[in-house]
């Protein structure tokens, strides 16, 4: 019998790059793409009536509110969708048995440190986005403690609107732009981690809690535009600028690095380069123009 696997934000980035996979998976598993037209996680009677009908063994909670910066003035929105909703998925997992699998963030992090997170070191998010973030994850731990929490950081891919997308089109515009060269964080390829979450749930033997997924070692926001620049041959010239010279609406971590090797001790996942994961990114969209 196949296993049956719910997706919820089946249209964003991650969403987007799951259903890529899927057909490599198809024959063990039959996936179901939702997302807010036909299953609004916020609404609690419309999780619970879908988990009743489809009854699915995993959900990977792929939807979220994500605009970091509007959060700041959407609060109520953020917890809603990051927070409330979390906790509809997680009872209704565990009500059902199906193996909750949900998606959270470095921001969860101040970012105050040198030495790489660990999964359970101490978080203290700086913004609403990440504060309504940590709250989903406490409340999944809480309503179902068989949750798979994986957090992960500067996600992009070929899908959707994302950092290497947005200087992609800066690059095609402009001859000269300037990037924050003193954040640290790790860049991850959404493929990586749609394939790194087929992974977890592939493996029999399931460690539940907290996870760091993401590609390694850290860069800057300024390193990694400059290798999106030259993997896609951009002659634009690329400055540093410190943070404080690019004000946002919340404030970021000034280094969220994660250390990795939980999941690939539990979980036997791959982490590949950063390099090596957005030159293939840059290929396929080089490949769609
Ligand atoms: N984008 C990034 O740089 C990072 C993202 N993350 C996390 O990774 C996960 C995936 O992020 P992305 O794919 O980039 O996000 P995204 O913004 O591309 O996709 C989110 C999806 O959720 C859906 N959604 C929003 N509200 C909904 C609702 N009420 N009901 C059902 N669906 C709803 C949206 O329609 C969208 O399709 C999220 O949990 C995010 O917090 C973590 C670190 C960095």
């Amino acid at each position: 019998m196949k296993k049956r696997i719910l997706i919820t934000g089946g249209n964003g980035q991650l969403g987007n790059c799951l259903k890529k996979i899927a057909p490599d998976y198809e024959l063990n598993y039959d996936f179901r793409f939702t997302d807010s037209s036909d299953l609004d996680i916020t609404d609690e009677a419309a999780v619970f009536d879908f988990f009743e009908e489809y009854k699915p063994h995993y959900c990977i909670n792929a939807a979220a509110y994500t605009a970091v910066d509007f959060a700041e003035k959407e609060e109520e929105m953020a917890f809603s969708v990051n927070a409330d909703a979390v906790a509809f998925l997680a009872e209704a997992s565990k009500k059902f048995k199906t193996t909750f699998i949900h998606v959270s963030t470095d921001y969860v992090f101040d970012g105050e440190t040198e030495i790489s997170y660990s999964e359970d070191d101490f978080t203290q998010p700086s913004g609403v986005y990440g504060a309504s973030k940590l709250k989903g994850e406490n409340l999944a731990i809480e309503l179902n403690p068989e949750s798979i929490i994986v957090r992960t950081s500067w996600l992009y891919s070929e899908f959707n609107k994302n950092f290497v997308k947005t200087m992609l089109n800066l690059f095609s515009q402009k001859e000269e732009l300037s990037v924050v060269a003193d954040q640290f964080g790790q860049p991850t390829n959404a493929n990586d981690l749609a394939e790194a979450l087929m992974k977890i749930i592939a493996n029999e033997n399931k460690t539940y809690g907290i996870f760091h997924f993401s590609n390694y070692p850290e860069t800057t926001w300024y390193e990694f535009a400059s290798k999106i620049a030259e993997f896609s041959k951009s002659k634009v010239k690329i400055n540093p600028i410190s943070t404080d010279q690019f004000p946002t609406a919340a404030k970021r971590p000034r280094r969220s690095t994660m250390d990795l090797s939980k999941i690939e001790e539990k979980y036997n996942v791959e982490i590949k380069h950063w390099e090596q994961s957005l030159e293939e990114c840059i290929g396929i969209l080089n490949n769609s123009k």
